[in-house]
C-alpha cells in the first residue's frame, strides 16, 4: 500500500514573528506538492493565523496542542474550533513534552484524538518510551499500550486519517536517535497493534513516522526503511534549508 510520506516540523516554543514569516516565505515555494509529500509546520498557536494567510498550496499548518472540549472555562487553552478557524489542518496529540510537563495522560490524549477527528483535524498521535523503559526492554509493550489507550472509542472510519509518531523520549532533543532499524521494528509492531484493534487493511493506511534527533545526516537512513512513513522533527527543522532538504529526501526515497 502506497502511503504519502509526512515531513513535519514541530517548532515548539521557538521563533519570533519575523523568523516565522521568513521560514514560511522560503519554504512555501520550495517543498514538493502535497500529493507527493505532506509537509507540515507546527508553529506556536499565536502564529497559526498569521502563517496560514501566507500559505501557498503545499505547506500545511498544524497546532501543537488543543483542548478536547468544544468550549468551556479553560483559561489559556484553545478549542478545536479555535485552532481550526486559525487555519490548522493538523494537531499534535500527546507529545511527550505535554505528557511530561503539562499532565497530559492517556485519558486526555484519547479525548483529544476523538475531538480532533470529530472536528475534521488530522491528529498526529505521539507515543514513545523513556530510557528506563527501553533499558528494561519494555518498549513495545509500553508503546502498544499508549496506542491502545489513545484509540479507545475511535471509530474505524477515522483510522485512514490517523498519523502516529513514534518518538522515543530519550531521543528527543538529545542528539541520540533510535537507529533506523530500531525505529522500523517498533513501527512495524505499532501497525500490527492497530491491525489487531481494527483490521490489517485499515492499519496499512495509517502513516507511522519517526521523531527524535532527526537531522540532515540521518534522514536518508531513516526514510529508507519501508515501514517509516516520514519524520516529526524538532530542532533541526527550525532551519528552512534543512526542512526543504527533509522534504526532498522524502520525495526521492518514497516515490
Ligand atoms: O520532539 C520532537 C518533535 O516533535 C523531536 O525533537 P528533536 O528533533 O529536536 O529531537
Amino acid at each position: 500500500m502506497k502511503r504519502v510520506p509526512v515531513i513535519a516540523a514541530n517548532w515548539k516554543m521557538y521563533k519570533s514573528k519575523d523568523e516565522a514569516l521568513e521560514f514560511i516565505f522560503k519554504v512555501n515555494q520550495a517543498v514538493p506538492s502535497n500529493e507527493v509529500v505532506e509537509s507540515i509546520v507546527f508553529p506556536p498557536a499565536v502564529f497559526l493565523n498569521l502563517l496560514v494567510k501566507r500559505e501557498g498550496e503545499n505547506l500545511r499548518i498544524g497546532a501543537q496542542n488543543m483542548h478536547y472540549a468544544d468550549e468551556g472555562a479553560f483559561t489559556g487553552e484553545n478549542s478545536p474550533m479555535h485552532v481550526k478557524t486559525a487555519g490548522a489542518e493538523y494537531v499534535l496529540v500527546g507529545h511527550s513534552e505535554r505528557r511530561i510537563y503539562y499532565n497530559e495522560v492517556s485519558e486526555t490524549v484519547n479525548l483529544k484524538l476523538i475531538s480532533a477527528f470529530r472536528n475534521d483535524l488530522i491528529p498526529i498521535l505521539c507515543v514513545g518510551e523513556t530510557l528506563e523503559i527501553k533499558e528494561e526492554k519494555r518498549t513495545q509493550e509500553f508503546v502498544n499500550h499508549q496506542v491502545e489507550k489513545a484509540l479507545i472509542n475511535v471509530d474505524k472510519e477515522y483510522i485512514p486519517k490517523l498519523i502516529v509518531a513514534y518518538e522515543p523520549r530519550w531521543a528527543i532533543g538529545t542528539g541520540k536517535n533510535a537507529t533506523a532499524k530500531e525505529a522500523s521494528g517498533v513501527i512495524t509492531h505499532i501497525r500490527e497493534k492497530i491491525a489487531s484493534l481494527y483490521s490489517k487493511e485499515l492499519s496499512e493506511e495509517v502513516r507511522i513516522i519517526y521523531g527524535g534527533s532527526v537531522k540532515p545526516s540521518n534522514i536518508e537512513e531513516i526514510l529508507k526503511e519501508k515501514e517509516i512513513d516520514g519524520a516529526l522533527i524538532g530542532g533541526a527543522a527550525l532551519d528552512p534549508e534543512n526542512f526543504i532538504f527533509f522534504t526532498q529526501v522524502a520525495e526521492k526515497i518514497k516515490k
